[in-house]
């Protein structure tokens, strides 16, 4: 078991890297302590899949350092690291039995045979797999294989970490959420570091007790799901965390205050004198949909906007507002009064976030 630290870690597949867009990893200095359960959430082409193999030693980085428990790991192979990996397809050996696959793995590494049978049949009991113990691999749905391939992630309890690349891709919706739920307890019972790869935020969200978001080969924050929802360190966060993702409008700070169009909005004085630091006048300004505060009537400290549209989801509904050109979303609640035309809506200042260069403007109050 270990703690990853990886120490200004970049990486390239360019032989020529001249600009940061050819970083597939750009610098960065991360770690993932002993025992966590994280998840690293992205969208495609974001570098996770670089980030988790350059961990478990099958991609050596072009800079910075990987360490377990503080001794530099990059010269180390992926068997000398010790890591468990599962990926995306199932891994099996179509030939062996359910049981053999589930032993391949210990049996590699000389443990005996009567702690390899308690351990395989813990395993394949935690995922459902006992009474497939006898059936050769290759006869098995692609479902089963997949929980073969993380049965074989799970056996040793040894591991430095385990890192899921995306394992639930071919699993069907249903019993997507019974693994979920399987890791999660398999986490709590043997206290291994566990990085699970995806770009599911809710798949992201039940699993770890910590989110890594990563964007354009960057962790843009690392927080709770909770940390992540509201108070989204990055546009990109707010835009893909949630659902519809936050609100930004364009701003120009004048005298204390963001200015969008005809309407302002009086700016906190810590934040004001921030961005005077900053020397920035352009800003971007992000709430969430949840947020916005809806006014069943005209309301002297709301802004009338145009109602676009309303869609009803059930228990909640969606309104889109027009605010001076921009479409913006609001949530209402079931028992919220559903405006025609016009809406009354405010900004609460504690939940309006204030971006310059895509990155949150913070500020301490103390
Ligand atoms: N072997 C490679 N050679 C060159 N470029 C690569 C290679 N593997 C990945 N890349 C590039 O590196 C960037 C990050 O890719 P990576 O596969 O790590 O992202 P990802 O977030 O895992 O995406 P996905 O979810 O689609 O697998 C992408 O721009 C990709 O095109």
């Amino acid at each position: 078991m270990a703690e990853i630290t990886l120490n200004s870690l970049a990486h390239t597949y360019s032989d020529n890297p001249t600009k940061p867009e050819d970083y597939a990893i750009r610098e960065m200095q991360h770690i993932w302590h002993q025992g966590g359960a994280y998840a690293l959430l992205g969208p495609s082409g974001c570098g996770k899949s670089t980030l988790l193999n350059i961990i478990s030693g099958l991609l050596e980085p072009s800079d910075g350092e990987v360490l377990f428990d503080g001794q530099r790991v990059n010269e180390l192979k992926p068997e000398e690291r010790n890591i468990a990996q599962v990926f995306q397809f199932p891994v099996v050996y179509d030939t062996m039995t359910v049981y053999d696959n589930l032993a391949f793995p210990l049996r590699n590494i000389g443990v005996p045979e009567h702690k390899i049978r308690s351990k395989v049949l813990e395993v394949a009991e935690i995922l459902e797999l006992s009474d497939q113990l006898k059936r050769k691999a290759k006869g098995l749905s692609a479902d089963q294989k997949q929980k073969v391939s993380m049965g074989r992630g799970l056996v040793r309890d040894d591991v430095s970490a385990i890192l899921f690349d995306e394992p639930l891709t071919v699993i069907d919706p249903q019993l997507k959420w019974k693994l979920r739920r399987k890791l999660k307890q398999i986490h709590e019972q043997f206290n291994i570091t566990m990085v699970y790869v995806t770009h599911d935020q809710l798949e992201a969200s039940t699993f770890a007790d910590k989110i890594a978001v990563m964007y354009q080969g960057q962790i843009v924050q690392f927080g709770t799901p909770r940390e992540l929802f509201e108070n989204p360190a990055h546009t990109f966060v707010g835009y893909f965390i949630g659902s519809p993702g936050m609100n930004f409008i364009e701003a120009t700070v004048n005298n204390q205050a963001l200015e969008f169009g005809s309407h302002s909005l009086p700016l906190h004085p810590d934040l004001s004198r921030r961005l005077t630091e900053l020397q920035t006048t352009q800003v971007k300004v992000g709430i969430r949909p949840e947020f916005v505060h809806v006014w069943d009537g005209s309301n002297p400290d709301a802004f009338q906007v145009d109602v676009d549209f309303i869609e009803d989801l059930g228990t909640y509904k969606i309104l889109t507002f027009n605010f001076d050109g921009i479409l913006m979303k609001a949530r209402l609640s079931e028992d919220q009064k559903v405006p025609h035309g016009k809406a009354y809506v405010s900004f609460p200042e504690q939940w309006t976030k204030i971006y310059v260069n895509e990155f949150l403007v913070e500020v301490d109050h103390d």
